[in-house]
């Protein structure tokens, strides 16, 4: 602002008089609202009053009406103060951009102020601030100054922006006011990038790039994946997508209708204040354990998928690696398939049946039989046997005895071949000649790896139940851990439209997940759009990401920093006490939130063990954890996954510790979970993936 000082002062003068103007109608009808709350809270007490004084007189539909009456009432009063909570936090911050657009030349052009909710002065009937959401917002994201068309519901609409101007209003003041003919939101984006983190994900609607603005806005797409370099924004634009379709479709979709599938609890903690700051509800959430827990009914007790991660980590074991790779492929699924139709095909041994003295032939109880094939066993066999007597009845013109029904019944029963969903499924190794592949976790426990193709073979054999059939919008995260076989679960079960967002790159677990074209295989129909941009880490720590695993489609931000430092300790005791003394100047720094991020859990447990003396409030966080906040957090690479800090400390970045591609994999997560600064610390040799960045 202060380069332009003497040029912006007459349109600072504008702008401060506009804003002391928006002020007041927010205040005017904050206070029309505070006396109608009043109104709202007397009334509902005299009808209250008026019920419980006069219950004896009146009768039961009167009784039933006054209680309705009184419902009706608190339910707007319900209204009201939504309404007055929206007017309280428009007051903190009302608007964050304007512009000026002309519909046709040469007509003069209406200033257009774009905040976090819309504001129409109801007492004034006036539209003062439009919402991020509203379509003619959407020219703010998508141009500079000059020729714009948006898409309103009436359909284009062609015109000229005159003037875009973007501001930070805290408190009533304006903080920040640039205006803009090329690119204005560099500059705004730069200060909020260059700001310390809060307790959760923030609201990125002041700075919403024109490529992300893009994938919130699209509504055609059934299932749109979004591929994006680590700290493009892929889970806030997911969210805001999320707020876009809320609003764009508030007839037919609520928060009660989403559903977000997250990698574990703190994630969604993190995550969970992003939709209440745009003025929306939160939405369900579920882990894929938890899913898969109620589409097995409860009945089999498996490992959890980071339980299998850090077995993989804790021991370099072929076999079980070539089971986890062989269950991720493609292949593996068409077989499962083909095993499937198999098992349907020979699971009804159908023979001709004699009840009542009546025959019922074989191929006709086989015929009945395969029709059903969407049917769950025990009512396949109900509805079989129900047709079936109903065709003795046309054919014989006989009516069955309770007993010959029961008859009937059972002998449908024998002939199927049923035996448990485990012992069906291990069938399938057999039947693929790979026995070897099927092996159970400690205590008997199924491999995370089985869990999803039994419920396959279950679905594919028997149906599920499930409390999320209606969800109408989908929403998955880290979509590269997930094998082809879930997303064939998730594609049965969930027939609505979705939206699948991760980073190839940052696969935990190299074994058990997929790229965005198997996802595509499996989820017809999908969109696929990239993020190349990323904002999270400054200039100097992407770089250094970078040379861990270069990824040549990604585009860093310029906003500059420290270089990563990587310190060399004489001793592990030398290196705890190392990070001991960051953890001191990060308390004394006022950044807010500083991650150790390191390989395994127990690696984890163990620097929590070793610090937890001398530093205060240190948290540990393990996979029973539920909610993410500032300070110190001690945790792994999978856990901080989707998470960011403003600093990291990577401890252990020796040669011994980090070695095979899927230590490469978590170096890189841990490295780019940092957005102001990073150290490595190491004893002995670094690892070679350092040594190559020194
Ligand atoms: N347009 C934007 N304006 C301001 N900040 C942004 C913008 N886009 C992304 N960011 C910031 O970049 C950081 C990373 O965003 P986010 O966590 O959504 O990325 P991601 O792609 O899901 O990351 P990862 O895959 O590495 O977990 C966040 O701090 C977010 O606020």
């Amino acid at each position: 602002m202060s380069e332009n000082h003497h040029e912006l002062l007459p349109a600072e003068r504008e702008e401060r008089d506009h804003l002391d103007d928006v002020e007041a109608r927010l205040k005017r009808n904050l206070d029309d609202t505070d006396a109608r709350l009043r109104h709202y809270a007397q009334d509902i007490q005299d009808q209250k009053e008026y019920l419980w004084s006069s219950r004896d007189e009146m009768d039961h539909v009167e009784k039933i009406s006054a209680r309705e009456s009184i419902q009706q009432a608190v339910m707007t009063g319900e209204a009201t103060q939504a309404k007055r909570n929206r007017l309280l936090k428009l007051f903190r911050s009302p608007y964050f951009g304007r512009l000026d657009f002309a519909q046709d030349h040469g007509k003069d052009a209406e200033p257009i102020y774009i905040g976090i909710h819309h504001f129409h002065d109801d007492l004034a009937r006036r539209n003062v601030v439009y919402d991020w959401r509203a379509p003619i917002a959407s020219l703010f994201y998508d141009y500079e100054t000059g020729a714009a068309r948006y898409e309103s519901p009436e359909g284009h609409v062609d015109g000229e922006i005159r003037l875009k101007r973007q501001f930070r209003i805290k408190h009533g003041e304006i903080e920040l006011m640039i205006d803009s003919a090329v690119n204005v939101v560099d500059d705004v984006l730069q200060e909020e990038l260059s700001r310390s983190s809060d307790e959760g994900m923030k609201n990125i609607v002041a700075t919403i790039q024109r490529d992300q603005n893009a994938i919130i806005r699209n509504d055609d797409a059934k299932v749109l994946i979004i591929q994006g370099v680590a700290g493009s924004g892929k889970t806030s634009i997911a969210l805001h997508r999320i707020a876009y379709l809320l609003y764009r479709f508030k007839d037919s979709l609520s928060s009660e209708d989403i559903l977000i599938i997250s990698p574990n609890r703190v994630f969604a903690d993190y995550i969970a204040n992003v939709l209440p700051e745009l003025g929306e509800e939160s939405v369900n959430e579920v882990g894929m354990e938890d899913l898969a827990h109620e589409l097995l009914d409860g009945q089999y007790r498996f490992q959890t998928f980071f339980e299998q991660t850090s077995m993989l980590l804790e021991k370099d074991d072929e076999a079980m690696k070539a089971r986890l790779r062989y269950k991720a492929s493609t292949e593996f699924l068409k077989q499962l398939d083909a095993y499937a139709a198999h098992v349907e095909q020979h699971r009804f041994a159908a023979e001709d049946l004699w009840i009542a003295r009546r025959l019922v032939p074989g191929w006709l109880l086989e015929e009945v039989f395969r029709k059903h094939r969407s049917l769950p066993s025990k009512q396949r066999i109900k509805q079989v046997a129900w047709e079936i007597e109903r065709k003795i009845g046309n054919q014989y013109n006989y009516d069955l005895m309770p007993e010959e029904r029961k008859e009937l019944t059972a002998s449908i029963r024998q002939m199927l071949r049923e035996s448990t969903l485990r012992e069906t499924y291990k069938g399938f190794y057999e039947w693929v000649g790979q026995p070897e592949y099927f092996k159970a976790a400690k205590g008997g426990k199924l491999e995370y790896a089985d869990v999803f193709p039994m419920i396959y073979l279950k679905m594919r054999l028997d149906g599920v139940h499930s409390a999320w059939r209606n969800v109408k919008h989908l929403l998955i995260d880290e979509m590269q851990d997930y094998t082809p076989v879930q997303y064939a679960v998730i594609g049965r079960l969930f027939s609505c439209r979705k939206t699948i967002l991760g980073d190839a790159y940052q696969s935990v677990n190299p074994y058990s997940g997929s790229k965005a074209e198997e996802i595509r295989g499996v989820l017809h129909q999908a969109a696929y759009v990239t993020l190349n941009k990323s904002f999270r880490s400054s200039y100097e720590i992407t770089r250094f990401a970078q040379r861990i695993s270069p990824n040549p489609e990604l585009e860093v931000i310029e906003r500059h920093g420290d270089e990563p430092d990587i310190i060399k300790c004489r001793t592990k005791r030398d290196e705890t006490a190392t990070i001991a003394e960051l953890i001191t100047a990060f308390a004394a720094s006022d950044h807010n939130t500083l991650g150790v991020v390191c390989k395994t859990q127990k690696q984890a447990q163990r620097l929590f063990d070793g610090l937890k003396e001398t530093v205060d409030n240190l948290q540990l966080l393990s996979e029973q954890s539920l909610s993410f906040s500032t300070g110190v957090i001690i945790c792994t690479a999978h856990m901080a996954k989707g998470l960011e800090f403003d600093r990291v400390i990577v401890p252990d970045v020796s040669e011994r510790n980090y070695v095979t591609e899927m230590d490469r994999n978590l170096l890189y997560v841990a490295c780019t979970r940092a957005m102001h600064r990073l150290t490595l610390t190491h004893t002995g040799r670094p690892a070679s993936f350092i040594e190559q960045v020194e």
